[in-house]
């Protein structure tokens, strides 16, 4: 279990970490959300004590990091994987940790195991590739056998078979009881791995809920009609008392993904010829996007809409956030309901 109370970070005028406050329990994978610059690393950075909060605290298992005799037997993290001996060979890298930790030596063999690296263990580091690295960097974080398990971006910059093994990874950690802590910007690879999700943005805590509830709450599902009789169509559902958007490539939208059956019927008793009638779900990409969108510290520029910005009450016009809109309003247009 890790615990933060108040934690907060400043760097001169910037405030990194804005008084943040929750559990890490164990059993599950937690997901780290928010967007490039949020406050993520700093706050990892801060649970491993390689950063003095500027106020608040974290707890690891009731304890402060400090306090914890061997503390890489209590928690492992992968930070920055680059940030090892790239002379060692990877068997050697590990080793000195272990020797330095008072970690059985036998415990190297089992990690590289592990992570899949035991045929280049005697191969010196630096000249393996990014997902290689990785594996070295989560073979770290393992060799204490901790509890607690950090990991800070594992997958980036991985091909997909690497991207896999990271997700099955944390989801056998998490099995065997442990607490696992995972962060990322992206919310679709964290909607395949986590059971739980913390999303920050601007240092902020912006939620705290379970994956499902975030599912429940955030994905909107529709029906999509495409009918080459419009208007006899928008009539149709329009006297039902069922609420149609039009989008912009002609074809309608209803809320609801049960809502198929009973449009279906509704266009054949009144002779409105369907070409697709298919229920959709919205991504929670674009819920994440919608939740950290007024966080978001770089903006790219929106090169179709540079008066968007201004728009938003954005102080510099030509700075678009390039945000979609809420779930349940994507590009949608006009509304019809019942006597419309
Ligand atoms: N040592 C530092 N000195 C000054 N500012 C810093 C320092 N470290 C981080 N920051 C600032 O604190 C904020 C949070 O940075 P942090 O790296 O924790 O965000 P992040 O969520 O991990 O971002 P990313 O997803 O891009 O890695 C940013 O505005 C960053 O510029």
């Amino acid at each position: 279990m890790i615990e933060l109370e108040g934690l907060t970070k400043r760097y001169g005028d910037k405030l990194a970490v804005d008084h943040l406050t929750f559990q890490v329990r164990p059993g599950m994978i937690t997901g780290f959300l928010g967007p490039n610059g949020a406050g993520k690393s700093t706050t990892m950075r801060m649970m491993l004590d390689l950063d003095n909060p500027t106020a608040g605290s974290v707890r690891i298992d009731g304890k402060h990091y400090r306090d914890l005799q061997e503390p890489l037997k209590y928690i492992g993290a992968l930070l920055d994987a680059k940030n090892m001996h790239g002379g060692r060979s990877a068997y050697h890298n590990l080793l000195c940790l272990a020797q330095s930790n008072r970690i059985p030596a036998s415990r190297v063999a089992e990690v590289l195991d592990t992570v899949g690296l035991t045929a280049v263990a005697k191969k010196k580091s630096k000249g393996f590739s990014l997902g290689m690295g990785q594996r070295l960097g989560i073979a770290y974080a393992l060799l204490g056998d901790p509890e607690i398990l950090m990991f800070d971006e594992p997958v980036n910059g991985l091909d997909p078979e690497g991207i896999h093994w990271i997700r099955n990874l944390m989801k056998s950690l998490a099995a065997q009881g442990r607490t696992v802590f995972v962060s990322s910007h992206l919310m679709s690879e964290m909607a395949l791995t986590a059971d739980h999700l913390i999303v920050i943005g601007q240092g902020k805590l912006l939620a705290d809920t379970s994956m499902a509830g975030f599912i429940r709450e955030n994905s909107r599902s529709y029906v999509r009609v495409r009918t080459p009789q419009p208007e006899q169509f928008k009539d149709a559902v329009g006297a039902a008392g069922l609420s149609v958007s039009l989008r912009e490539d002609g074809s309608f939208e209803i809320e609801g993904a049960d809502m198929a059956e009973p449009v279906g019927e509704l266009a054949a008793q009144h002779r409105v010829t369907l070409h697709e009638l298919s229920p959709q779900q919205a991504s929670l990409e674009e819920a994440f996007m919608q939740m950290t969108a007024q966080a978001v510290e770089y903006h790219a520029h929106n090169l179709n809409d540079p008066g968007a910005a201004a728009a938003a009450g954005q102080a510099d016009p030509p700075l678009a956030q390039n945000a979609p809109p809420a779930p349940g309003q994507q590009g949608q247009g006009p509304q019809w309901g019942k006597g419309d």
